[in-house]
């Protein structure tokens, strides 16, 4: 028997709220349509880490966005502590020696995906940051060092899932932030993708955030994303 993977686990919410209360009474909101949920920094420092425990207690999946980049002796050692949260899924910045700590520290169950190039960037500001590389150059030269050391999954747009799924093969995860509902504020986000062009060019999962976060009723949006997914 074929079991069908549930496309809502394909939907990532990101918990960019001010404080617990408030992610709280959205995924209360949200109910049954989300199965994971993202807690990045403005969560994480206050209160959001506990929260993960609590929420991956539950049964719901986390993905701990708080794209670690330090020497490697503090990378290892801060995905040690992370994996004792019970998330799913903990970023690191794609720089090699970051990764090869992230890999080292990483515990059963929790898996490391790298930041390639994030994607409130185009070629302009990866300039103004003295790369040398136009964007999807950097991220397809991020995504074969990141399968070379085995992290377990990259982060891009949607733009470049097709070229990094030739690079990295069919077992690792790619996960795809700047997704915009047709019609929607792309806001500060410049590599952008509706959720039906992100799920044919072969992602994962895709991350949303103000696009549910700021909805009249972000439970009929999750929805309608889910259903795009599927
Ligand atoms: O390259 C990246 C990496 C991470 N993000 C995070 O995803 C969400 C996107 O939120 P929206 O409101 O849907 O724009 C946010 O938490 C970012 O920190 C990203 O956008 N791009």
């Amino acid at each position: 028997m074929t079991v069908r993977a549930d496309p809502r686990d394909r939907l990532i919410v990101a918990l960019d709220l001010p404080s617990v209360a408030e992610a709280e009474a959205l995924i209360d909101r949200i109910g049954d349509a989300a199965t994971f949920y993202k807690i990045g920094y403005r969560l994480g420092y206050a209160g959001g880490l506990a929260l993960a425990e609590r929420l991956a207690a539950r049964g719901l999946k986390v993905f701990l966005d708080l794209k670690l980049h330090d020497i490697g002796n503090t990378v290892e050692e801060g995905v040690r502590s992370a994996s004792g949260l019970g998330a799913t899924f903990l970023t690191v910045h794609a720089y090699p020696q970051t990764m090869r700590a992230a890999v080292r520290g990483r515990g059963a169950g929790l898996k490391i995906l790298a930041v390639t190039v994030l994607t409130s960037y185009d070629d302009a500001d990866a300039a103004e940051a003295g790369y040398g590389l136009p964007v999807a150059e950097l991220v397809a030269k991020r995504a074969a060092q990141a399968a070379e050391i085995g992290v377990d999954g990259l982060v891009c747009s949607a733009a470049e899932a097709a070229s990094v799924r030739r690079i990295v093969g069919p077992d690792r995860l790619i996960v795809t932030p700047g997704i915009r509902p047709a019609g929607a504020e792309a806001g500060d986000q410049k590599r952008v993708m509706t959720p039906g062009d992100a799920r044919k060019v072969g992602i994962d999962h895709v991350v949303v955030g103000r696009p549910i976060t700021g909805a009249a009723d972000p439970r009929a949006v999750a929805q309608a994303i889910v259903a795009e997914l599927a």
